[in-house]
């Protein structure tokens, strides 16, 4: 589709432009009389000054769009910042300072399931395949956790192979179905370790109403994973003493 023609940019002096082209005109119609010199002294004083105030805009209109981007890359690079204060490097998911803060703030006004889980057995992985090795594992969970976890959960990197999902809204009934869907999507995913091995994971859960804290509901969160790794790995166990709170979440 053809743009419309918008006319000419109007000229910021216009009106100056004017008076000039008529102060110009005047001096040449008019005889030589007393005060011509001082007219066309005058007129090239004016030409003069309005071709500096012009520079001086382009100036300023330069400086302005120096400064807008300057000041949209401040806004990327805060951003940035505030991404990598707040994200674990490796796999993108909260640092362990943020899940902290994030949990805190939000038992501050609701109730709050948190699942606790960690890798079966990693060292193994790392002493028989390598560090890197090892990584990619600590990457399967993580993209295992985002496809399973609802969209209101927050993911946390506690620690080297250990996770926190923060649950909003979830009994403990619920939370530990999330948690045993989360097993599930770990023991299932092909992580291709050169041995054929499969990656397990163990979950402790539990749930803690508004007013509680994250180290409170992790203590007890972690007791339970420790109860599921003496089971024998690979399952959920549910903290005993957030059972009958939890049951009331609707
Ligand atoms: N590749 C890799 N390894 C890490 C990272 N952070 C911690 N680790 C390793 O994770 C391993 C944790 O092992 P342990 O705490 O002994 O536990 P485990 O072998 O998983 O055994 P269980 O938890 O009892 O099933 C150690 O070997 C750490 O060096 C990391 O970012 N990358």
């Amino acid at each position: 589709m053809a743009c419309a023609d918008a006319g000419p940019v109007p000229d910021l002096f216009d009106a100056e432009n004017q008076a000039l082209q008529a102060a110009k005109s005047a001096h040449a119609a008019a005889a030589p009389a007393p005060g011509g010199e001082a007219l066309a002294d005058l007129i090239v004083a004016y030409e003069r000054l309005l071709r500096e105030t012009r520079r001086l805009v382009r100036r300023s209109d330069k400086a302005e769009l120096e400064m807008n981007q300057l000041n949209t890359r401040l806004q990327d690079l805060a951003a940035e910042l505030e991404h990598r204060a707040n994200h674990d490097p490796l796999t993108g998911v909260l640092n362990r300072a943020a899940i902290i803060d994030r949990v805190n703030r939000m038992f501050a006004h609701q109730d709050l399931a948190l699942i606790v889980l960690d890798i079966d057995h990693f060292k193994r992985i790392n002493d028989s395949f390598g560090h890197p090795m090892g990584d990619r594992v600590i990457l399967g969970v993580v993209a295992c956790l985002q496809a399973v976890v609802p969209a209101s959960a927050h993911v946390g990197r506690v620690g080297g192979e250990e996770f926190t999902v923060a649950l909003p809204r979830h009994s403990g009934a619920e939370s530990e179905q999330v948690a045993q869907a989360l097993r599930r999507a770990i023991e299932n995913h092909a992580f291709n370790l050169p041995d054929g091995s499969r990656v397990t994971a163990s979950f402790g859960v539990c749930w803690a109403g508004a007013g509680g804290d994250f180290d409170s509901a992790y203590g007890l969160a972690d007791e339970a994973l420790f109860i599921a790794k003496r089971a024998g790995r690979n399952q959920v166990r549910q903290a005993a003493a957030c059972l009958h709170a939890a049951e009331h979440v609707v």
